[in-house]
């Protein structure tokens, strides 16, 4: 049996995304047009005959609640999930819960968009005792001292790829449709990863909310097609600058 299909979800617009806050590890539900994205998200799904056999997820309800909308819309509610902290958005450290126009107003540009964008550059760590640190989560307590304060995208890959080989790979090579429902910067690190994108260019490599990524891999898990194809391509265009520019 051949190589499964991937689908690469990011969820649907957040009320922290609407807000133009960083999010990261901060556990924020979707907006009302992240519900509606999530379900054209699974529309689209529909209409382009691919249906996941099963679904990854974060444990992040911005990307549990995306898959679950999806998979209903698509009539593919019923399948198999699995969720773990390593498809987690990049811990975002100390820029959790503040605003991205007034970072970008305070720091300047240069230091805002290293932040963001830089490969191995993590914003300063989160206080354990802020509102928006993770300590004392349950949902992380297995963590123990692994659980981060912040981090960088080279560290998001550090922690993603491992999962990605035990627990996706698998299901791909089982012949699977799966879907891996996650969020912008954990599923930039899968693409640097599939695509060999160096560590300069990924930093303008941005992923829209909500449109179905789909990619096609060989024998060798390499991309039949570079880059993976959109299943609404035109949206994803006009939604990938709106990423870039954010904070502007
Ligand atoms: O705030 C965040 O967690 C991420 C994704 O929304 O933001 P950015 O695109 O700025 O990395």
């Amino acid at each position: 049996m051949g190589i499964g299909t991937l689908v690469l979800l990011r969820h649907g617009e957040s009320t922290w995304n609407a807000k133009n806050l960083f999010t990261g590890w901060v556990d924020v539900p979707l907006s009302d047009k992240g519900v509606g994205e999530a379900i054209r998200g699974g529309e689209l799904l529909k209409e382009a005959g691919v249906l996941p056999d099963l679904v990854h997820t974060s444990l992040q309800r911005r990307a549990i609640s995306t898959a679950y909308y999806a998979l209903d819309a698509a009539d593919r509610h019923w399948i198999p999930v699995k969720r773990d902290w390593r498809l987690n958005e990049r811990h975002y450290g100390a820029l959790q819960g503040k605003n991205k126009k007034e970072t970008l107003e305070a720091f300047g540009e240069e230091q805002f968009m290293l932040w963001r964008r830089s490969y191995d550059t993590p914003p300063p760590p989160i206080e354990a005792d802020s509102e928006f640190s993770q300590a004392g989560d349950p949902r992380y307590a297995h963590l123990g001292a692994e659980l981060p304060a912040t981090e960088c995208l080279k560290d998001v890959v550090a922690r993603l790829i491992p999962y990605w080989e035990t627990e996706v790979v698998p299901d791909l090579k089982a012949g699977r449709t799966v879907l891996l429902a996650a969020h912008g910067n954990s599923l930039r690190a899968l693409v640097k990863h599939l695509d060999g994108v160096s560590d300069e260019a990924i930093s303008g490599l941005n992923i829209p909310t909500g449109i179905p990524l789909r990619y096609d891999l060989d024998d060798d898990l390499r991309p039949t097609t570079p880059g993976g194809q959109y299943l609404d391509p035109d949206a994803a265009s006009a939604a990938i600058s709106a990423v870039a520019n954010q904070g502007r």
